[in-house]
């Protein structure tokens, strides 16, 4: 029986030397300064591997990237059959290998094979695709002697945005089975969504103004300017914050991270009262709409308010159609993180009649949880997320007999909206185009889109702390059990306001604290988040310089 290449994985173990660093699989993978990383990426490579051995030889993917964050900073994060995420007990193997003494990488491998009853002579297939960022194509460079070390076949994508590579991993898995996800090419992505979207926006009744489309100077530029010739002309886009070649532009003063963290437009991005904006972010797959009101101010559209959108159309378009599955009526679910607005969660329970459950932030968290429904929708707040659709419920759609011709019209628009939505993940451009087709289909503006509900005033900040793991939660991440008694503090603080809601957690994507507000008025949120963001920095390791604008407690 093959045997793993030992000298082979330690020589080349060695070329790619672990700094004196601990490395943590986070919300999304490795991420850390991108010249930290090249003996992250060979390993990954090595176990990407691994776990297309332990399953039956099918195609894995990684992802390098690190999203909204600046050019800098660096990631990956590895890819399971279906597009969905890395499956959790596999993180433990890829901290254990990514800590381990570069001697030792073989033994370590060895162990995962005993724990995990991996087969060597099992053939393995990996894909791996990186952003924009400088420190790229060396780091993908490191993971492909990694996967080749191991005696991986490899494939190199290039520059993708994740979505991209979620796609066409799930793609190649499903290549000649009935549940066949589309064909595995950049371009079997931009024409199967294209094409479902040129169908649906038949539907449309609304001319929208040429929306302004911020690719944050990131791969959702590049790669939404490569889409516009498969949408056709329904809709007219305009392309901002497009350049890639200079790194220090990345996701700065731009894209979907700054739009939802400041609650305000791009710089240098042109906008009138009328004008309908949207921003990607750095890897593409987060989303997030807004326009300027008549009287001059901003408003956002967020992840909140996007499930709020397809939930209510979905649950409505079902009813009208009397679709029902073998099981009953679809159940319609909503998945969200403690970041979602109270707002949008009251109004998806008391007006929209859905469930929504509450996990703990990460789509893989998200993900998991929306398989449970027939249609599972899952949003973060800052724009991340999809639709996941169950067999029974496109089978259903599909069945025309005895309706309407108005029932019909709604089967055949929910049939394109499920291909429109990239089911593998969240994914930036396809989010913008099923939210486009609905509004259109509904024959309305951002403007009334923004009227669904109102939103409690919210704030985020971020606290530097001197050790971000001494944070630890509980009640999907909206209680601090430690440090002790820092609840204590934050309850205290969230009793003074109305409708005042606080929580405060460690990032799993940067060295920092997050602090999360909500109250009655602007005023008071945003007291509750400096004040609340003070007690952190205060009384449980604040570093570096304190933020003035801290309450003190
Ligand atoms: C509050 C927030 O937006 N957190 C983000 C951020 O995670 P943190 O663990 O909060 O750093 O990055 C994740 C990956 O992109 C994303 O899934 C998540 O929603
Ligand atoms: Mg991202």
């Amino acid at each position: 029986m093959a045997s793993i290449p030992t000298e082979q994985v330690k020589d080349a173990s060695l070329k790619h030397p672990k700094p004196n660093t601990t490395f943590t699989y986070g919300t999304a993978g490795f991420r850390l300064k991108g010249d930290l990383l090249d003996s992250v990426m060979y390993r990954m490579g090595l176990l990407a591997v691994l776990r297309s051995k332990k399953l039956n030889s099918k195609v894995i993917g990684a992802m390098v990237t690190a999203s909204h964050n600046p050019d800098q900073d660096n990631g990956v994060k590895l890819v399971d059959p279906l597009g969905e995420m890395l499956e959790q007990s596999w993180e433990l193997h890829a901290t254990h290998l990514a800590n381990s003494a570069d001697v030792d990488v073989p033994s370590v491998l060895a162990s995962i094979c005993t724990a995990e009853s991996i087969s060597w002579s099992a053939p393995a297939h990996v894909v791996v695709a990186r952003d924009t960022r400088s420190t790229g194509p060396k780091l993908v460079g490191a993971f492909l002697d990694g996967a080749r070390a191991a005696g991986g076949d490899v494939t190199d994508y290039g520059v993708f945005t994740t979505p991209q590579l979620h796609y066409v991993v799930r793609a190649l898995n499903t290549k000649g089975t009935p549940e066949a996800y589309g064909v595995p090419t950049e371009e079997g992505y931009y024409k199967k969504i294209g094409d479902a979207f040129k169908r649906i926006m038949k539907f449309g009744k609304t001319k929208f103004p040429t929306i302004h489309v911020d690719g944050a100077n990131g791969v959702g530029a590049p790669k939404f300017k490569a889409f516009l010739p498969y949408l056709g002309d329904s809709v007219s886009f305009s392309a901002f914050n497009e350049d890639i070649t200079d790194f220090s532009k990345l996701n700065n003063k731009c894209g979907a991270d700054f739009v939802k963290v400041q609650q305000k437009q791009p710089e240098n991005f042109p906008m009138t009262p009328g004008t309908y904006g949207v921003s990607l972010d750095g890897d593409a797959d987060r989303v997030i709409f807004y326009f300027v009101k008549k009287d001059g101010t901003f408003r956002m559209l967020d992840g909140d308010t996007i499930a709020a959108l397809l939930a209510s159309t979905v649950s409505q378009l079902s009813q009208l159609a009397s679709l029902t599955l073998p099981s009953g009526s679809p159940r319609v679910g909503v998945v969200q993180t403690a970041y979602a607005n109270g707002a949008s969660t009251r109004y998806l329970r008391e007006t929209v009649r859905v469930p929504v459950s509450m996990v703990p932030t990460g789509v893989k968290h998200l993900h998991h949880e929306a398989e449970g429904f027939d249609v599972g929708i899952y949003f973060e707040a800052n724009g991340h997320g999809t639709v996941l659709f169950s067999e029974g419920f496109v089978k259903a759609v599909k069945e025309r007999g005895g309706k309407t011709p108005e029932q019909l019209a709604a089967l055949e628009f929910l049939e394109c909206l499920t291909d429109v939505i990239n089911q593998a993940v969240g994914d930036a451009i396809s989010d913008m185009l099923a939210v486009l087709a609905v509004l259109a289909y509904k024959g309305w503006s951002f403007e009334q889109w923004g009227e669904l509900y109102t939103e409690v005033p919210n704030r985020q900040e971020k606290v530097k702390v001197a050790n971000r793991l001494a944070f630890k939660t509980t009640n999907a991440e909206q209680e601090l059990v430690e440090p002790v008694g820092s609840q204590d503090r934050i309850n205290a603080e969230v009793a003074k306001y109305k409708n005042g809601r606080s929580f405060v957690r460690p990032s799993g994507t940067e060295d920092i604290v997050r602090v999360y507000a909500e109250a009655d008025t602007r005023e008071n949120c945003d007291k509750l988040a400096y004040t609340v963001a003070g007690i952190i920095f205060d009384h449980y390791g604040g570093v570096g310089d304190r933020p003035a604008h801290f309450v003190k407690n």
